[in-house]
């Protein structure tokens, strides 16, 4: 199979164009030569087998790349189980099986790093799939995103098609959900050190203890690692995205303190989730291909601060309930 992909001339679409990382892959793919398509949830709803089927059939795009998911926090994760795992498992089934019928010659499925077990090996290697039991906060996502990438690879297997799965850490950045029931950490700490700031409040809750270490990358580098996959990888094994560097949870809300300029105590709240104690991926394979990231965490917590506050003002920005 030849291992390039060339996207001069070529037709991308990105399903889930409107999340954080479907917009920074828009962003990202206007630097190169090709298409993009996209269609809003409002005109063709992923969960519609026949509507995906037709929309592919009828758009026959070159590539795709599937960025569209149900995602959420670690306590949306844990809250709504049936959510995670049925319309994960719907939506990425049917944009997967309707590229092959309208033969999509390239297709790049999103995991996440919370595919592997919650005691894995530091860091992960790739084939630590499936070598134990997952994290109970989120198996149901987890369990939908190895189906997706083991479709992938059945679809390879037997039909000899370029489609490659890669696995992005934690991410986050412009165009993230700052909801605080359903959100990341990073975007719900930048959101609630803001509004204590703006408050006067004294203390930043933070959930957990606090000593979970996680893996951060700024969306924009995961949208440029994305292209490059799309446009040199071929290989038959999933790849772990990553920066190679994580923190604890209470390193990180320091970090946001500072970035934010609020002056406060950190207090931890000990009724919510710690979730799995680390997960920082083995990210050799990538990084063997020449490939890096730009920002460092605070930069991109910088950059996400600084989009924030030019988006809260005008009220574009996900928040939820108010
Ligand atoms: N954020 C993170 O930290 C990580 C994300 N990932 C993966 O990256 C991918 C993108 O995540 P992210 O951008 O953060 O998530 P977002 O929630 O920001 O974006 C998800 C997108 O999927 C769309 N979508 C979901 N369900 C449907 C549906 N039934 N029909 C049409 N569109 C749908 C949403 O549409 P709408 O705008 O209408 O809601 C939204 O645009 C996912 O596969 C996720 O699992 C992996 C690891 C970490
Ligand atoms: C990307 C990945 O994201 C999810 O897993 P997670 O890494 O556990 O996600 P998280 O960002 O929500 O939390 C990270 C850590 O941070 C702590 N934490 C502190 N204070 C807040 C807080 O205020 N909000 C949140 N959400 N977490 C907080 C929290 O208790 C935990 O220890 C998966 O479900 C799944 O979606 C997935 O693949």
């Amino acid at each position: 199979m030849d291992k390039s992909f060339d996207l001069k001339g070529k037709r991308i679409f990105v399903a889930g164009h409107r999340g954080m990382v479907g917009s920074a892959l828009v962003r990202r793919l206007a630097s190169e030569d090709c298409e993009i398509l996209a269609v809003a949830r409002s005109e063709l709803d992923l969960l519609d087998q026949a509507g995906v089927r037709r929309w592919m059939e009828d758009r026959r795009p070159d590539a795709v790349v599937m960025a569209a998911a149900k995602v959420g926090g670690i306590l949306a994760n844990d809250s709504f189980p049936v959510d995670f795992l049925y319309e994960n498992l719907v939506v990425q089934t049917n944009v997967i099986e309707a590229a092959f019928r309208s033969e999509v010659q390239k297709l790049l499925f999103l995991g996440s790093s919370c595919i592997y077990p919650k005691l894995a090996p530091q860091p992960i290697p790739e084939d630590a799939l499936l070598t134990g039991p997952l994290e109970p906060t989120n198996e149901w996502y987890a369990v939908a995103k190895i189906a997706g990438l083991k479709l992938c690879q059945a679809y390879r297997r037997q039909h000899g098609v370029n489609y490659i799965s890669a696995m992005p850490t934690n991410l986050y950045g412009q165009g993230d959900n700052f909801d605080l029931d359903s959100s990341h950490v990073v975007p719900a700490l930048m959101r609630k050190a803001h509004e204590a700031k703006r408050a006067g409040q004294k203390n930043l809750q933070v959930w957990g203890s606090g000593k979970p270490m996680r893996e951060f990358m700024h969306v924009d580098d995961a949208a440029d690692a994305f292209v490059w996959l799309l446009k040199t990888y071929s290989g038959d094994s999933h790849v772990n995205v990553g920066s190679g560097e994580d923190v604890t949870i209470a390193e990180l809300a320091r970090t946001i303190v500072s970035v934010v300029g609020l002056s406060a105590e950190i207090a931890f709240d000990a009724t919510k989730p710690d979730g799995t104690p680390r997960k920082l991926m083995d990210v050799s394979r990538l990084f063997a291909t020449g490939w890096r990231p730009k920002y460092a965490l605070p930069d991109g917590l910088e950059q996400t601060y600084t989009w924030f506050l030019e988006h809260v003002e005008k009220g574009d920005i996900r928040l939820g309930a108010v």
